[in-house]
């Protein structure tokens, strides 16, 4: 395989159309889905001459985790959807790649035997664990423990879904349910028997804080898009922020992720780190993302695409041509480190270029 893209090309004729559209998927007319990659296309780099050194350096030290590469996973539900390994063979590739794994709570493998995968590659992997807060406080706080217990190192909590979004593809195709045999595995066991994962609008900054309260591991927010939002994320003590829309899942009407974070990482200003994604699919996306103000970015699908076309070998596939992609850009960029992507080398593509 060359590309992301080739990749996408053999999961999409492996998977059931059913669950290709699933994963696919948007919400209504999917116009945040497709935006999310257009809006790279929109953008163009302006490179740098002479870089004076044959050495890049891309490691980056995520919440005090080292990912080998600025990329890292982001949660996706329903892994053994794409194959029968499901997220121990995610987990595997990941380890392998030495970058951080976000684990879906809507995992179809708990979060302890994804752990045990990861930590029997490299018994350092580093594993975070994504939280839609549940009402039941005793239901979340349950949670946390077995993402603690398992060894996760920080929380993603989920904040872009107050209610599911409209998947009409997913309507279209009457996908309702799990096949018989796979399930949400983290919502086995707790108060009250299996719980479905719930959204909530309840939800308020009150159950984040005290969810902050009732942990100590660093809380990532993703699903952040308004930059009001982020500067209280920073100002109430939270750890990391993760612009986001969802893979275009939830509100249809908003901006590409790309779009959204030049004002993010402004109003942020470094005072935590600014993880972005949506659309990522070439090394120069991860390059003009680093470039606008993100400190590293997250890929969901791709992973997916991997994992139905090859299990194991297909992730860690995925991984492997990003990186080298990635650093294929910084070096024709004229980079030697992270720290040389500023957004001077971020413009518009066309006419404009020249106004800037
Ligand atoms: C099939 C699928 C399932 C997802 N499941 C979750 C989830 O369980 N929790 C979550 O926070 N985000 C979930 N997301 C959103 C991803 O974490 C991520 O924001 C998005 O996929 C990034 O965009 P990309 O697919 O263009 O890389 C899911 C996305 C997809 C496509
Ligand atoms: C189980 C779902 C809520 C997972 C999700 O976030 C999604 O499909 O986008």
């Amino acid at each position: 395989m060359i590309s992301l893209a080739e990749l996408h090309e053999v999961a999409r004729q492996r998977l059931a159309p059913e669950h290709y559209d699933y994963f696919a998927g948007g919400a209504a007319d999917e116009i945040a889905l497709e935006d999310n990659e257009q809006a790279f296309r929109r953008l163009a780099l302006l490179p740098r001459i002479l870089p004076g050194s044959a050495r890049r350096d891309v490691a980056v030290n995520l919440l005090g985790a080292w990912a080998s590469m600025p990329v890292f996973v982001s949660p996706t539900a329903f892994h053994r959807l794409a194959h029968s390994d499901g997220e121990l063979a995610t987990a595997r590739a990941v380890a392998a790649a030495r970058t951080v794994l976000i684990a879906s709570m809507a995992a179809t493998t708990t979060i302890g035997d994804m752990a045990a995968a990861a930590r029997a590659v490299d018994p350092d992997a580093a594993l975070w664990f994504q939280l839609y807060l549940q009402s039941d406080t005793e239901v979340t706080d349950l949670l946390v423990r077995r993402a603690t217990d398992a060894g996760c190192t920080a929380l993603v909590v989920t904040v872009d879904s107050p209610v599911f979004g409209h998947h009409e593809r997913d309507r279209r195709h009457g996908f309702t349910d799990l096949p018989e045999g796979l399930a949400a595995e983290n919502m086995r066991d707790l108060p009250g028997g299996p719980r479905n994962i719930e959204m909530s609008p309840v939800l308020s900054w009150d159950d984040l804080e005290r969810l902050r309260a009732s942990t100590s591991l660093p809380l990532v927010l993703k699903g952040v898009l308004h930059p009001e939002d982020a500067r209280l994320a920073v100002e109430r003590g939270f750890d990391g922020i993760l612009v986001s829309n969802h893979g275009g899942r939830q509100l249809d009407a908003v901006p590409a992720s790309i779009d959204a974070l030049p004002r993010i990482a402004e109003v942020v200003g470094g005072r935590v780190p600014v993880l972005l994604d949506g659309g990522v699919r070439r090394g120069t996306d991860v390059v003009i993302a680093l470039a606008l103000g993100a400190t590293a970015v997250g890929i969901g699908r791709p992973v997916l695409w991997g994992l139905a076309a090859d299990g194991e070998s297909g992730v860690r596939q995925v991984l492997e041509l990003l990186r080298g992609e990635f650093d294929h850009a910084l070096a024709l960029c004229g980079g030697r480190g992270l720290a040389d992507l500023t957004k001077d080398l971020v413009t518009v593509r066309g006419p404009e270029v020249g106004k800037w």
